[in-house]
Protein backbone atom coordinates (compact mmCIF):
# COMPACT_ATOMS: atom_id res chain seq x y z
CA UNK A 1 0.00 0.00 0.00
CA UNK A 2 1.65 2.96 -1.14
CA UNK A 3 0.24 5.45 0.55
CA UNK A 4 0.95 3.84 4.35
CA UNK A 5 4.42 3.09 3.07
CA UNK A 6 4.70 6.90 2.48
CA UNK A 7 3.22 8.04 5.62
CA UNK A 8 5.85 6.03 7.94
CA UNK A 9 8.44 6.81 5.58
CA UNK A 10 7.66 10.43 6.23
CA UNK A 11 9.87 11.84 8.22
CA UNK A 12 10.44 13.82 11.02
CA UNK A 13 7.14 12.83 12.36
CA UNK A 14 6.97 13.96 16.43
CA UNK A 15 5.87 10.63 18.59
CA UNK A 16 5.59 8.64 15.35
CA UNK A 17 7.59 5.92 13.79
CA UNK A 18 9.30 7.16 10.85
CA UNK A 19 13.00 6.65 9.21
CA UNK A 20 15.04 8.58 11.92
CA UNK A 21 13.58 6.98 15.32
CA UNK A 22 10.66 4.97 16.50
CA UNK A 23 9.35 8.19 18.15
CA UNK A 24 7.50 6.99 21.71
CA UNK A 25 7.14 3.47 20.65
CA UNK A 26 9.34 0.78 22.24
CA UNK A 27 7.88 -2.03 20.31
CA UNK A 28 7.49 -0.75 16.64
CA UNK A 29 9.85 -0.01 14.00
CA UNK A 30 9.35 1.52 10.21
CA UNK A 31 10.01 -2.38 8.76
CA UNK A 32 7.30 -3.36 10.85
CA UNK A 33 4.97 -0.80 9.22
CA UNK A 34 6.22 -1.84 5.98
CA UNK A 35 5.61 -5.84 6.78
CA UNK A 36 2.11 -5.04 8.14
CA UNK A 37 1.25 -2.01 5.02
CA UNK A 38 2.24 -4.83 2.29
CA UNK A 39 -0.26 -7.09 4.43
CA UNK A 40 -3.25 -5.08 4.23
CA UNK A 41 -3.14 -4.69 0.71
CA UNK A 42 -5.00 -8.28 -0.23
CA UNK A 43 -7.93 -7.50 2.45
CA UNK A 44 -7.87 -3.81 0.56
CA UNK A 45 -8.09 -5.09 -2.81
CA UNK A 46 -10.91 -7.57 -1.62
CA UNK A 47 -12.90 -4.29 -0.04
CA UNK A 48 -11.86 -2.64 -3.52
CA UNK A 49 -13.58 -5.78 -5.62
CA UNK A 50 -16.88 -6.09 -3.62
CA UNK A 51 -17.84 -2.42 -3.57
CA UNK A 52 -16.67 -2.09 -7.36
CA UNK A 53 -20.30 -0.60 -8.67
CA UNK A 54 -22.75 -2.30 -5.24
CA UNK A 55 -24.91 0.16 -4.28
CA UNK A 56 -23.71 2.18 -0.95
CA UNK A 57 -26.19 -0.25 1.16
CA UNK A 58 -26.27 -2.26 4.43
CA UNK A 59 -25.03 -5.26 2.72
CA UNK A 60 -22.00 -3.40 1.66
CA UNK A 61 -21.14 -2.07 4.98
CA UNK A 62 -21.46 -5.20 6.76
CA UNK A 63 -19.45 -7.25 4.01
CA UNK A 64 -16.56 -4.63 4.45
CA UNK A 65 -17.06 -4.82 8.16
CA UNK A 66 -16.29 -8.20 7.75
CA UNK A 67 -13.45 -8.27 5.97
CA UNK A 68 -11.86 -5.50 7.69
CA UNK A 69 -11.72 -7.20 11.00
CA UNK A 70 -10.39 -10.37 8.94
CA UNK A 71 -7.57 -7.58 8.29
CA UNK A 72 -7.34 -6.61 11.39
CA UNK A 73 -6.67 -10.49 12.41
CA UNK A 74 -4.37 -10.81 9.75
CA UNK A 75 -2.51 -7.40 11.01
CA UNK A 76 -1.95 -8.62 14.60
CA UNK A 77 -0.77 -12.00 13.02
CA UNK A 78 1.86 -10.59 10.99
CA UNK A 79 3.21 -7.86 13.21
CA UNK A 80 3.27 -10.70 16.61
CA UNK A 81 0.28 -8.74 18.14
CA UNK A 82 1.06 -5.11 17.17
CA UNK A 83 -1.24 -2.39 16.48
CA UNK A 84 0.54 -0.87 13.74
CA UNK A 85 -2.51 -0.17 11.75
CA UNK A 86 -6.07 -0.64 12.94
CA UNK A 87 -7.09 3.12 12.10
CA UNK A 88 -5.92 2.80 8.68
CA UNK A 89 -8.11 -0.51 8.06
CA UNK A 90 -10.67 1.22 8.82
CA UNK A 91 -10.48 4.73 7.21
CA UNK A 92 -8.80 3.91 4.02
CA UNK A 93 -11.37 0.11 3.60
CA UNK A 94 -14.54 3.04 4.18
CA UNK A 95 -12.72 5.64 1.68
CA UNK A 96 -11.77 2.46 -0.92
CA UNK A 97 -15.41 1.18 -0.48
CA UNK A 98 -16.96 4.57 -1.45
CA UNK A 99 -15.06 5.39 -4.21
CA UNK A 100 -15.17 1.82 -5.97
CA UNK A 101 -18.70 2.02 -5.53
CA UNK A 102 -19.27 5.44 -6.92
CA UNK A 103 -16.45 5.21 -9.37
CA UNK A 104 -15.96 9.12 -8.45
CA UNK A 105 -12.61 11.57 -7.71
CA UNK A 106 -15.10 13.83 -6.19
CA UNK A 107 -13.59 14.65 -2.34
CA UNK A 108 -17.33 16.00 -1.35
CA UNK A 109 -19.24 13.22 -2.81
CA UNK A 110 -15.91 10.51 -1.33
CA UNK A 111 -16.54 12.34 2.20
CA UNK A 112 -20.35 12.43 2.41
CA UNK A 113 -20.81 8.78 1.05
CA UNK A 114 -18.42 7.92 3.61
CA UNK A 115 -20.95 9.30 6.29
CA UNK A 116 -23.23 7.61 5.25
CA UNK A 117 -21.63 3.84 4.89
CA UNK A 118 -19.95 4.02 8.38
CA UNK A 119 -23.34 5.15 10.04
CA UNK A 120 -24.95 2.29 9.02
CA UNK A 121 -25.36 -0.87 11.83
CA UNK A 122 -23.55 -3.50 11.11
CA UNK A 123 -25.15 -6.41 13.57
CA UNK A 124 -22.15 -8.55 12.66
CA UNK A 125 -19.61 -7.06 15.20
CA UNK A 126 -18.62 -8.91 17.87
CA UNK A 127 -19.70 -8.30 21.04
CA UNK A 128 -17.03 -8.91 23.66
CA UNK A 129 -16.37 -7.78 27.40
CA UNK A 130 -12.88 -6.26 26.98
CA UNK A 131 -12.67 -2.53 25.70
CA UNK A 132 -10.57 -1.20 22.79
CA UNK A 133 -8.83 1.98 23.94
CA UNK A 134 -11.36 4.05 21.58
CA UNK A 135 -14.05 2.80 24.13
CA UNK A 136 -12.34 3.96 27.23
CA UNK A 137 -11.28 7.44 26.15
CA UNK A 138 -14.77 7.46 24.64
CA UNK A 139 -16.36 6.33 28.16
CA UNK A 140 -13.80 8.75 30.27
CA UNK A 141 -13.88 11.94 28.27
CA UNK A 142 -16.84 11.39 25.33
CA UNK A 143 -14.06 11.02 22.59
CA UNK A 144 -15.51 10.05 19.34
CA UNK A 145 -12.33 8.85 17.88
CA UNK A 146 -11.75 6.94 14.57
CA UNK A 147 -15.49 5.82 14.17
CA UNK A 148 -16.63 9.34 14.71
CA UNK A 149 -14.09 10.69 12.58
CA UNK A 150 -15.74 8.57 9.45
CA UNK A 151 -19.31 9.22 10.51
CA UNK A 152 -18.58 12.61 10.43
CA UNK A 153 -17.13 12.58 6.76
CA UNK A 154 -13.27 13.08 7.54
CA UNK A 155 -13.69 17.13 8.45
CA UNK A 156 -9.88 16.67 9.44
CA UNK A 157 -8.59 14.94 6.18
CA UNK A 158 -10.97 17.71 4.06
CA UNK A 159 -8.91 20.54 5.97
CA UNK A 160 -5.75 19.53 5.31
CA UNK A 161 -6.08 18.96 1.74
CA UNK A 162 -7.63 22.38 1.70
CA UNK A 163 -4.23 23.91 3.06
CA UNK A 164 -2.33 25.06 0.68
CA UNK A 165 -4.05 23.06 -1.96
CA UNK A 166 -2.04 23.72 -5.04
CA UNK A 167 1.26 22.91 -3.54
CA UNK A 168 3.03 19.72 -3.07
CA UNK A 169 6.29 20.09 -1.28
CA UNK A 170 8.01 18.64 1.66
CA UNK A 171 7.07 22.08 3.77
CA UNK A 172 3.53 21.55 2.82
CA UNK A 173 3.19 17.93 4.20
CA UNK A 174 4.81 19.07 7.14
CA UNK A 175 2.05 21.91 7.70
CA UNK A 176 -0.64 19.17 6.64
CA UNK A 177 0.36 16.68 9.39
CA UNK A 178 0.54 19.60 11.99
CA UNK A 179 -2.77 20.64 10.39
CA UNK A 180 -3.35 17.12 11.72
CA UNK A 181 -1.90 17.37 15.11
CA UNK A 182 -3.62 20.61 15.78
CA UNK A 183 -7.26 19.38 15.17
CA UNK A 184 -7.59 15.73 15.82
CA UNK A 185 -8.69 14.39 19.29
CA UNK A 186 -6.12 11.50 18.78
CA UNK A 187 -7.55 8.78 21.11
CA UNK A 188 -3.55 7.31 21.28
CA UNK A 189 -3.21 10.67 22.70
CA UNK A 190 -5.51 10.64 25.34
CA UNK A 191 -5.36 7.40 25.64
CA UNK A 192 -1.30 7.53 27.11
CA UNK A 193 -1.86 11.09 28.59
CA UNK A 194 -5.17 12.90 29.31
CA UNK A 195 -7.09 15.95 28.05
CA UNK A 196 -4.85 18.77 29.35
CA UNK A 197 -1.74 17.01 27.26
CA UNK A 198 -3.72 16.57 24.15
CA UNK A 199 -4.83 20.33 24.17
CA UNK A 200 -1.06 21.63 24.61
CA UNK A 201 -0.24 18.94 21.77
CA UNK A 202 -2.44 20.28 19.50
CA UNK A 203 -1.66 24.56 20.49
CA UNK A 204 2.27 24.03 19.78
CA UNK A 205 1.01 22.40 16.66
CA UNK A 206 -1.38 24.87 15.59
CA UNK A 207 1.48 27.25 16.47
CA UNK A 208 3.53 25.97 13.91
CA UNK A 209 1.47 25.89 11.39
CA UNK A 210 1.11 29.31 10.66
CA UNK A 211 4.40 30.32 11.22
CA UNK A 212 6.61 31.84 8.47
CA UNK A 213 9.64 30.02 8.78
CA UNK A 214 9.99 26.40 7.58
CA UNK A 215 8.64 24.18 9.68
CA UNK A 216 12.17 22.35 10.32
CA UNK A 217 13.94 25.66 10.96
CA UNK A 218 11.45 26.21 13.75
CA UNK A 219 12.67 26.31 17.16
CA UNK A 220 9.14 25.32 18.12
CA UNK A 221 8.90 22.04 16.38
CA UNK A 222 12.31 21.03 18.37
CA UNK A 223 9.65 21.77 21.13
CA UNK A 224 7.02 19.64 20.31
CA UNK A 225 9.52 16.88 19.41
CA UNK A 226 10.60 17.38 23.06
CA UNK A 227 6.87 17.25 24.61
CA UNK A 228 5.97 14.06 22.58
CA UNK A 229 8.73 12.55 23.92
CA UNK A 230 8.40 13.80 27.84
CA UNK A 231 4.74 12.76 27.80
CA UNK A 232 5.24 9.31 26.13
CA UNK A 233 2.47 10.05 23.23
CA UNK A 234 1.90 9.26 19.77
CA UNK A 235 -0.55 10.70 17.63
CA UNK A 236 -1.52 6.96 15.79
CA UNK A 237 -4.65 8.60 14.25
CA UNK A 238 -3.11 11.30 12.84
CA UNK A 239 -0.55 9.25 11.25
CA UNK A 240 -3.59 7.00 9.27
CA UNK A 241 -5.41 10.24 8.58
CA UNK A 242 -1.72 11.55 7.14
CA UNK A 243 -2.14 8.10 4.67
CA UNK A 244 -5.79 8.96 4.18
CA UNK A 245 -4.98 12.07 2.74
CA UNK A 246 -1.94 11.30 0.78
CA UNK A 247 -3.86 8.66 -0.61
CA UNK A 248 -6.86 11.17 -1.34
CA UNK A 249 -4.46 13.85 -3.25
CA UNK A 250 -3.00 11.31 -5.35
CA UNK A 251 -6.60 9.76 -6.60
CA UNK A 252 -5.94 11.48 -10.13
C1 LIG B 1 -14.35 1.71 14.41
C2 LIG B 1 -13.03 1.03 14.68
C3 LIG B 1 -11.93 2.02 14.36
C4 LIG B 1 -12.92 0.60 16.13
O1 LIG B 1 -13.07 1.71 16.98
P1 LIG B 1 -12.49 1.81 18.45
O2 LIG B 1 -12.84 3.17 18.97
O3 LIG B 1 -12.96 0.64 19.24
O4 LIG B 1 -10.99 1.71 18.13
P2 LIG B 1 -9.58 1.49 18.74
O5 LIG B 1 -9.34 0.05 19.09
O6 LIG B 1 -9.27 2.46 19.81
O7 LIG B 1 -8.71 1.79 17.45
C5 LIG B 1 -8.94 2.86 16.62
C6 LIG B 1 -7.66 3.22 15.94
O8 LIG B 1 -7.92 4.38 15.14
C7 LIG B 1 -6.83 5.29 15.21
N1 LIG B 1 -7.32 6.57 15.79
C8 LIG B 1 -7.28 7.00 17.06
N2 LIG B 1 -7.87 8.20 17.19
C9 LIG B 1 -8.29 8.53 15.97
C10 LIG B 1 -8.99 9.66 15.47
N3 LIG B 1 -9.39 10.67 16.27
N4 LIG B 1 -9.27 9.68 14.17
C11 LIG B 1 -8.90 8.66 13.36
N5 LIG B 1 -8.22 7.57 13.77
C12 LIG B 1 -7.94 7.50 15.07
C13 LIG B 1 -5.76 4.61 16.03
O9 LIG B 1 -4.96 3.84 15.13
C14 LIG B 1 -3.59 4.21 14.98
O10 LIG B 1 -2.87 4.08 16.17
C15 LIG B 1 -2.44 2.72 16.33
C16 LIG B 1 -1.11 2.66 17.04
O11 LIG B 1 -1.27 3.27 18.26
P3 LIG B 1 -0.50 2.94 19.63
O12 LIG B 1 -0.19 4.21 20.30
O13 LIG B 1 0.60 1.97 19.43
O14 LIG B 1 -1.63 2.25 20.35
P4 LIG B 1 -1.84 0.88 20.95
O15 LIG B 1 -0.86 -0.16 20.56
O16 LIG B 1 -3.27 0.59 20.61
O17 LIG B 1 -1.66 1.22 22.46
P5 LIG B 1 -0.39 1.48 23.41
O18 LIG B 1 -0.46 0.41 24.41
O19 LIG B 1 0.86 1.45 22.60
O20 LIG B 1 -0.64 2.84 24.01
C17 LIG B 1 -2.34 2.16 14.96
O21 LIG B 1 -3.21 1.09 14.82
C18 LIG B 1 -2.83 3.28 14.07
O22 LIG B 1 -3.60 2.79 13.00
C19 LIG B 1 -6.54 3.65 16.90
O23 LIG B 1 -5.77 2.55 17.30
C20 LIG B 1 -12.80 -0.10 13.71
O24 LIG B 1 -11.58 -0.71 14.02
C21 LIG B 1 -13.90 -1.16 13.54
O25 LIG B 1 -15.00 -1.12 13.98
N6 LIG B 1 -13.55 -2.15 12.83
C22 LIG B 1 -14.42 -3.26 12.53
C23 LIG B 1 -14.34 -3.60 11.07
C24 LIG B 1 -15.12 -2.64 10.19
O26 LIG B 1 -16.29 -2.35 10.36
N7 LIG B 1 -14.50 -2.15 9.16
C25 LIG B 1 -15.18 -1.36 8.16
C26 LIG B 1 -14.30 -0.62 7.28
S1 LIG B 1 -12.82 -1.40 6.90
N1 LIG C 1 4.10 6.08 11.73
C1 LIG C 1 3.33 5.63 12.73
N2 LIG C 1 3.80 5.62 14.01
C2 LIG C 1 3.02 5.16 15.02
N3 LIG C 1 1.75 4.73 14.88
C3 LIG C 1 1.24 4.73 13.64
N4 LIG C 1 0.04 4.34 13.17
C4 LIG C 1 0.05 4.51 11.84
N5 LIG C 1 1.23 5.01 11.41
C5 LIG C 1 2.00 5.16 12.52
Amino acid sequence: MGALKWEVSFSPKPGLVDAYSNGSHKDMDIDLFYKSADNLLAGFQQMAEIAYQHPLDLRLREEIGRIGRLSEKSMFEATGGINTHKGAIWSLGLLISVISSQQTNDLEKIFSDVKSLSRMPDKFVPQTKSKTHGMVTKQKYALSGARGEAQLGFPNVSKTLSFLPEQDDFDTWMRRLLVLYSNVDDTNIVYRSNLKVLKEFQNLSADIVVAKQDVLYNLEFKQLEEFTQQNNISPGGCADLFAASYFLKHLN
